[in-house]
């Protein structure tokens, strides 16, 4: 039942029909990526937020990522409303909500207004509990801040420069370091933990979803709306101790997400730093983090070998000023020259191992012809009726997903629960049904997972699909969108052939996931079944259903084929038919586990 609840949760896109014009938005962002000055905000007055405050005569202040408007409940200019989904929050007096609530309450006609009450933080309450054993850092002899330092490995930090941490505490054991997280500088909403025996051990309380960041304030006012953002506590403290002239903030998630709740706490700030570690996941989300924050105003510390994270840089004994001098925009000018992006090429030449992407743990053999999972790419999978499609690229995307990969599903052919159903058993390596005593231990843990589902189910309008698909990239940081498949969106289902109306319909959806997958830095998967063939036929790229705009919109096209062997035993296999990024091609044995619905090739090396 659990794990029923959390898809549900999951799925449930609060979605108005204004957000088709987040399509605006991304080219909109592409276009400003072209012209822009480091001042550029977005313009607000296409968006569907500042049309009803105009509409209402309620004056606003337009600020990066959200509006500003006075709240009717506290009176306080601190009610921020998102520009992309409409989420709103006073930053005083708590309220906050959907755009829905916001619309129904600003509607002075309505008889049912829903007033929404003050959001009560549990992780307070948990940190107030905790309050009374805690001591400032600030607080503490020499001695003991000595003591604590060196536990972590960093004796040389300025202890003058850490106390200017707010919100810094150690327990009354000396064994954890604990750090505020606050709702735009005011309240706190949550605090990270972390172990001093063992720095890794670190928690963020709440883990699912925390609204605030821990900010540290400069000494100096040189850079007074710069600020530099880390992924993780320790590389708050290193910069904490070692530099004096940026803001400072560590996100709740680290490279995880970037909860649309944070964005009023850094609406501040016109200069993000993004420093986060030097692998291609933390890469990839500095990328896709500075879309929402607004990329104009981000700059970034490319990883390269010199330039790892502010942890290690410290510990290799590497000059951080130096480092944070090399910071730069992501965003170039229409017309470059090799110098601009000399360094964006040194730094992916330097890993390149890691610009293959992110590996499969239960596919080695395509790690070896794909390289591994890339964001910005469009994937076709096809294969004949029943051979294992949905079965294959669920275990392909669960072994992405447990990597930590935000993987947004649309199952248009089987109910989500079918589909949780299979995923649940490829996750058990066994069928779950013959225990069901696991059952609520593995759903914990599946749950955990980062794993969306969309709610949709038979034929949908794609700008239906393509409004949720945007908007759970924004909301969730997704990279990985699913669509299982493509022709029973389109509401074609199985049938083999179509009429030229048909392959135009098809091929402007792949034209459209193709531009997503690009402008949002996300990788596509589309599931399709293949034209019709004669059964003894093996399938080509020829196969693919629709025109040949599909094959060549896609970056990889991966066949499921069945081989009649001599025995009639039915062998399949996935041929790699197309693979733009590097050319390899060649084909992977599937072995079929009934037992755990899964093609894994662990041993396959
Ligand atoms: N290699 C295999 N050997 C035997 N059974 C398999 C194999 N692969 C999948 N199956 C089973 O076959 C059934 C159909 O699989 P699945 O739904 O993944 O195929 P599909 O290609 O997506 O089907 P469709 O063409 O209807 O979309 C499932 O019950 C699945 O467990």
């Amino acid at each position: 039942m659990k794990l029923y609840r959390s898809i549900k949760s999951c799925s449930k896109f609060l979605i108005p029909r204004e957000l088709f014009k987040q399509k605006l938005y991304f080219s909109i962002q592409n276009q400003t990526s072209k012209i822009s000055s480091s001042d550029d905000r977005p313009t607000s007055g296409d968006f569907f937020v500042s049309k009803l405050l105009d509409s209402l005569k309620i004056p606003y202040k337009n600020q990066f990522t959200c509006l500003l408007i006075r709240c009717s409940f506290c009176n306080n200019t601190s009610l921020y409303i998102n520009k992309i989904t409409g989420w709103f929050i006073c930053t005083h007096c708590l309220r906050c909500g959907d755009w829905s609530i916001f619309k129904s309450y600003t509607n002075k006609h309505n008889e049912k207004i829903c007033v929404p009450t003050p959001k009560n933080f549990e992780a307070v309450k948990d940190f107030k509990n905790k309050a009374d054993s805690l001591i400032n850092f600030k607080l503490l002899k020499t001695s003991s801040k000595k003591s604590i330092l060196k536990s972590l490995n960093m004796e040389d930090l300025k202890l003058q420069y850490l106390d200017r941490i707010p919100g810094l505490y150690v327990n009354s054991e000396n064994s954890s370091l604990y750090l505020t997280m606050m709702l735009d500088n005011k309240t706190i909403v949550g605090y990270k933990e972390i172990k001093l025996e063992n720095s890794l051990n670190q928690n963020t309380v709440p883990d699912d979803c925390c609204w605030g960041i821990a900010q540290v304030p400069p000494l100096t006012s040189n850079h007074s709306q710069s600020a530099i953002i880390v992924d993780d506590f320790k590389h708050l403290l290193v910069l904490a101790g070692h530099q004096s002239s940026h803001h400072i903030i560590c996100l709740p998630h680290g490279v995880r997400k970037l909860p649309q709740e944070l964005l009023p706490s850094l609406e501040y700030f016109n200069r993000l730093i993004l420093w986060f570690g030097n692998d291609q996941i933390a890469w990839n989300s500095a990328r896709t983090f500075a879309k929402k924050l607004i990329e104009s105003r981000c700059y970034f510390i490319r990883p390269t070998d010199d330039q790892p994270s502010p942890y290690l840089a410290y510990k290799l004994g590497l000059n951080i000023e130096k480092i944070l001098k090399t910071a730069d925009k992501m965003v170039h000018p229409s017309i470059i020259q090799f110098s601009t992006i000399r360094n964006e090429v040194f730094a992916e030449l330097q890993n390149h191992d890691k610009t293959l992407g992110m590996k499969w743990t239960k596919f080695p053999a395509l790690n070896k012809i794909i390289g591994g999972h890339r964001r910005g790419e469009l994937t076709l999978l096809t294969g004949p009726t029943g051979s294992g499609k949905t079965t294959f690229i669920s275990e392909y995307s669960l072994d992405l997903a447990e990597q930590g990969l935000p993987t947004l599903w649309g199952s248009f052919e089987i109910r989500n629960q079918r589909l949780a159903k299979i995923m649940l058993q490829q996750f058990a390596k066994e069928p779950v049904h013959l225990n069901l005593d696991l059952f609520d231990n593995l759903a914990d843990q599946f749950e955990k997972l980062p794993l969306y589902f969309l709610t949709f189910h038979g034929p949908q309008p794609l700008n239906m699909v393509m409004d949720a698909v945007m908007n759970a990239v924004y909301v969730y940081d997704i990279g990985h969108v699913i669509i299982d498949n493509v022709q029973f969106m389109m509401g074609i289902g199985a049938k083999y052939d179509m009429g030229s109306e048909r392959f135009w319909q098809q091929d402007s959806i792949i034209a459209e996931f193709r531009r997503f997958a690009t402008y949002s830095n996300c990788h596509v998967t589309l599931v399709m079944h293949p034209r019709k063939e004669k059964d003894v036929e093996q399938l080509s790229i020829s196969s693919i259903f629709g025109t040949a705009k599909a094959t060549q919109e896609a970056d990889n096209i991966l066949i499921i084929q069945n081989k009649v062997m001599e025995s009639l035993q039915i062998k399949k296999y996935l041929q790699i038919s197309k693979n733009r990024y590097s050319g390899n091609l060649g084909v992977m044995s599937l072995e079929f586990n009934k037992q755990s619905l899964s093609f894994s090739q662990q041993n396959d090396k």
